[in-house]
């Protein structure tokens, strides 16, 4: 399931994001230092040293972000996340071949694994500040490109094949993040989700009725089956 997801961040956390990652002594190290094998070989980016200040204040930013949005805990069900990372792409780190996301990484933040279930981009730079810079995912209705405004994000499964297109003006700076789903099929996490959503129509469309609270009771069984915590 791929899922847009609208002004994740506020305006003034963008902002002070912003101000961080175009700081002059921002940490900005080569992006092949944390790909695997396969990867190192099409990643042309830069990514924040992740040991550093602006990394540790910025990860906390987009953590506290994510969890007060219902629509990320709705279609992701987090077990755990892979802490936020930041990147950067412009015409001399332009992009991000096709690659697979590493199915088990290990966080230098906190010391655990984690199994990438679900990624995420969240997009810190406009549309109109770059060239190129689309993340382009393979899923079963094809190639889908996305280039989001400043504060959303894109979750997406991290089973595709993903690419960042080359930046060949501007910069494009973004956080990137993986996560660990309590429910592990991507199939199994869409029919929750849509559940969710519809739930939340009927109960404002009709408040809570018999039906409503019978469905709500399916959820949760079906997760309850589904779970792994
Ligand atoms: O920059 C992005 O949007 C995606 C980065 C990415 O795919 C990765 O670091 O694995
Ligand atoms: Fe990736």
């Amino acid at each position: 399931m791929l899922l847009h997801l609208k002004r994740i961040l506020t305006p003034d956390e963008v902002r002070h994001a912003r101000a961080l990652l175009m700081a002059d002594d921002a940490p900005w190290i080569d992006g092949r230092h944390s790909a695997g094998a396969q990867a190192r070989e099409v990643k042309r980016n830069e990514q924040l040293a992740q040991d550093s200040a602006p990394a540790a204040e910025l990860r906390a930013l987009v953590l506290r972000a994510l969890q007060r949005e219902p629509l990320f805990f709705s279609a992701t069900l987090p077990r755990k996340i892979y802490n936020p990372l930041f990147n950067r792409y412009h015409p001399d780190a332009p992009a991000y071949g096709a690659h697979i996301d590493g199915a088990v990484l290990h966080s230098h933040a906190d010391g655990q694994w984690v199994r990438t279930d679900v990624s995420c981009t969240v997009f810190l730079s406009e549309p109109d500040e770059y060239d190129g810079g689309e993340l382009t995912i393979e899923d079963t209705f094809g190639v889908q490109r996305i280039k989001l405004p400043a504060g959303d994000a894109v979750l997406y499964p991290s089973t595709s094949v993903h690419a960042v297109t080359p930046v060949t003006r501007g910069t494009r700076l973004a956080s990137f993040l993986w996560i660990e789903s309590m429910v592990r099929s991507d199939e199994r996490r869409r029919l929750l989700f849509e559940l969710d959503m519809n739930l939340l129509k009927l109960r404002q469309r009709w408040g809570e009725t018999a039906e409503s609270t019978a469905l709500t009771g399916i959820y949760h069984n079906l997760l309850r089956q589904w779970a792994s915590t």
